[in-house]
């Protein structure tokens, strides 16, 4: 458990000041002669194994192993970090907030079904483990993912951020109506000493409807240069007051519209830092934030589907080697859809139409209830089938797609009980049908905040992981700005500009797996179990 002030020492900006980071203490070295630890590093000569597919002069396919030789450092030490929320007073804000303070303080409540314990259920990084390898009896040794590599954690975040609300986080949790009375009451005094920091607001980027709440912006309702200064300061003084290495933004603000990608506007990194100065309408906050946090090489997460990154932004990102990641959690039924679709198309099953419906009552949802913010979902959850649809050629011809209708309804009475209806039709053996329903009703916020946690933790770690090629003797340099190592906690994964989207849940677990591996020097996990299987 981190140590922590038991009281809120309400730093800038109300962000609860924690003693040092806690160091982990390793679970497991890797014995092997390709890593090297220091104090400081985890050095590893890692052989990156594929399989390059040529076709030969009869149009035959060729396949031939393939190895790439990189050199991975990792530094080894736990920075204290910082995430400062763009829409902290929301749903997601206040709930991961009030979840770390419960985390941090181990705190149990009452509930009407016996007591509840405090947990990062839903954090694939904190509530899941990982394969690390078999002992000699042949049996699976499995290790909490968080202590495959030496990672920040969640109890040890300081946590900020901006609101165009100015209610404070003991407020703001209540007007969200997520978490139970009992535990509420047991955070409410440190909550209530969060208040988030004025933000930028730009009325035609979200619905109407949100206006009542913002009392609490920065002058200007349009892209400006000085937004981008008083975003970048607002982040140097939290870091300041806090006495942080680091800082990590997310935007769980609202849902924006699309920007319109015009030419000489937001399509290159110039255009659209000119675009900012002479305040051209068609850049969003959400673009201006992550701007800012880009010349500042301060990894920006888009937890939202808008499309954030315009091309301008993205390439600013590469210029300043900065991090970013989106689009839009992956929290509940597109989660499932990007599970489910992989199982019936990869077990040979004919999906041929997928009708997924959901109504909520929360301030999502109103905003949502807009057609613009909701055209902006409705792209994020209907484009997570494609690969898997255009990766089985005898299932689907080319160009071939299974019907998929996404619908979402603002129902106020239900709040953030998400009610989720799907219906997976698809054609089976010998012109047979089968209809899957699924009926999935869940707290919209306790799904998505734990994602906020492991997007935070894996973006971090990635500030503290850099290759080279081994063949050169070039110097080491950082993964791509885009990260798309994320991809598993989003709807939308953002990819390096002419990179393959993949989102197929258990390859994207399986990405993230094998890369944290390879930083120590352990090969892919491949379940195919030889050692049970040949003797
Ligand atoms: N399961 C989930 O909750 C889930 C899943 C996927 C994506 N999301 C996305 O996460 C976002 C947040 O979800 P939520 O349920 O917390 O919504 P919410 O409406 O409760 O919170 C959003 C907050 O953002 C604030 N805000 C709006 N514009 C802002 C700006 N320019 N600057 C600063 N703050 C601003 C609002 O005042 C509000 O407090 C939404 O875009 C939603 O679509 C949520
Ligand atoms: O992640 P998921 O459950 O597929 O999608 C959810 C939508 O169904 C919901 O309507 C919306 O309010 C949430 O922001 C989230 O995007």
């Amino acid at each position: 458990m981190a140590p922590h002030a038991d009281e809120s020492n309400g730093t800038v900006n109300g962000g609860v000041e924690t003693v040092n980071p806690t160091q982990p203490q390793e679970l497991f070295t890797v014995n092997s002669p390709n890593v090297k630890y220091s104090d400081s590093t985890i050095e590893t000569k890692y052989t990156y194994r594929t399989t390059e597919v040529t076709k030969n002069a009869n149009g035959k396919y060729v396949a031939a192993p393939k190895e790439t030789l990189y050199d991975f450092k990792l530094e080894r030490k736990v920075p204290k970090t910082g995430v400062m929320l763009v829409g902290w007073g929301g749903n997601n804000g206040t709930t991961v907030t009030a979840g770390i303070l419960a985390n941090r303080r181990n705190l149990v409540w009452e509930t009407k079904t016996g007591k509840r314990e405090a947990n990062y259920y839903g954090s694939v990084i904190m509530g899941s483990t990982t394969k690390l390898g078999v002992d000699n009896t042949g049996k699976e040794i499995n290790i909490p993912f968080h202590d495959l590599l030496p990672m920040v954690h969640p109890n040890d975040l300081v946590i900020g951020g901006w609101d165009i609300s100015g209610m404070n986080l003991a407020d703001a949790m209540d007007r969200a109506k997520v978490l139970e009375p009992s535990l509420k009451s047991l955070v409410r005094k440190e909550l209530a000493t969060m208040v988030p920091l004025p933000s930028i607001y730009y009325p035609d980027f979200i619905a109407a409807n949100q206006e009542e709440r913002a009392d609490n912006v920065i002058p200007g309702t349009k892209a400006s240069w000085d937004h981008v200064e008083r975003i970048r300061k607002d982040i140097q003084d939290f870091k300041a007051a806090n006495n942080l290495d680091k800082v990590i933004v997310q935007w769980t603000a609202n849902t924006e519209r699309y920007a319109d990608i015009i030419e000489g506007v937001n399509d290159t990194a110039d255009n659209l830092l000119a675009s900012i100065q002479s305040g051209h309408e068609e850049v969003s906050p959400s673009t201006v934030f992550a701007v800012a946090c880009i010349l500042d090489s301060v990894p920006f997460i888009n937890g939202s589907p808008q499309n954030t990154f315009v091309p301008g932004a993205i390439q600013l990102a590469e210029k300043h080697n900065a991090f970013i990641g989106g689009d839009d959690f992956k929290s509940g039924q597109t989660k499932m859809k990007s599970a489910l679709v992989d199982f019936l198309i990869s077990a040979g099953i004919k999906l041929t139409s997928i009708a997924s419906y959901n109504h909520l009552g929360n301030n999502d949802g109103m905003n949502l209830s807009s057609q613009k913010q909701f055209r902006s979902k409705e792209i994020s959850k209907s484009n997570v089938v494609d690969d898997m649809v255009a990766a089985n050629t005898v299932l689907y011809k080319e160009g071939e797609h299974p019907d998929h209708t996404v619908v979402i309804k603002y129902m106020p009475a239900v709040g953030d009980d998400k009610r989720a209806l799907d219906e997976y039709y698809a054609e089976i053996f010998l012109g047979g049908h089968q209809t899957i329903s699924i009926f999935n009703v869940c707290e919209d916020s306790l799904l998505a905040s734990p994602l906020i946690i492991d997007l935070v933790l894996v973006a971090e770690i990635m500030t503290r992981i850099q290759w080279k090629a081994s063949s050169a003797d070039a110097n080491y340099a950082g993964f791509h700005s885009v990260l798309s190592i994320l991809s598993y906690m989003l709807k939308a994964p953002l990819t390096p500009p002419g990179t393959p989207v993949i989102n197929a849940l258990a390859k994207q677990r399986a990405a993230l797996t094998n890369i944290f591996r390879a930083c120590v020097g352990l090969e892919p996990e491949n379940d195919m179990t030889l050692e049970h299987k040949l003797f």
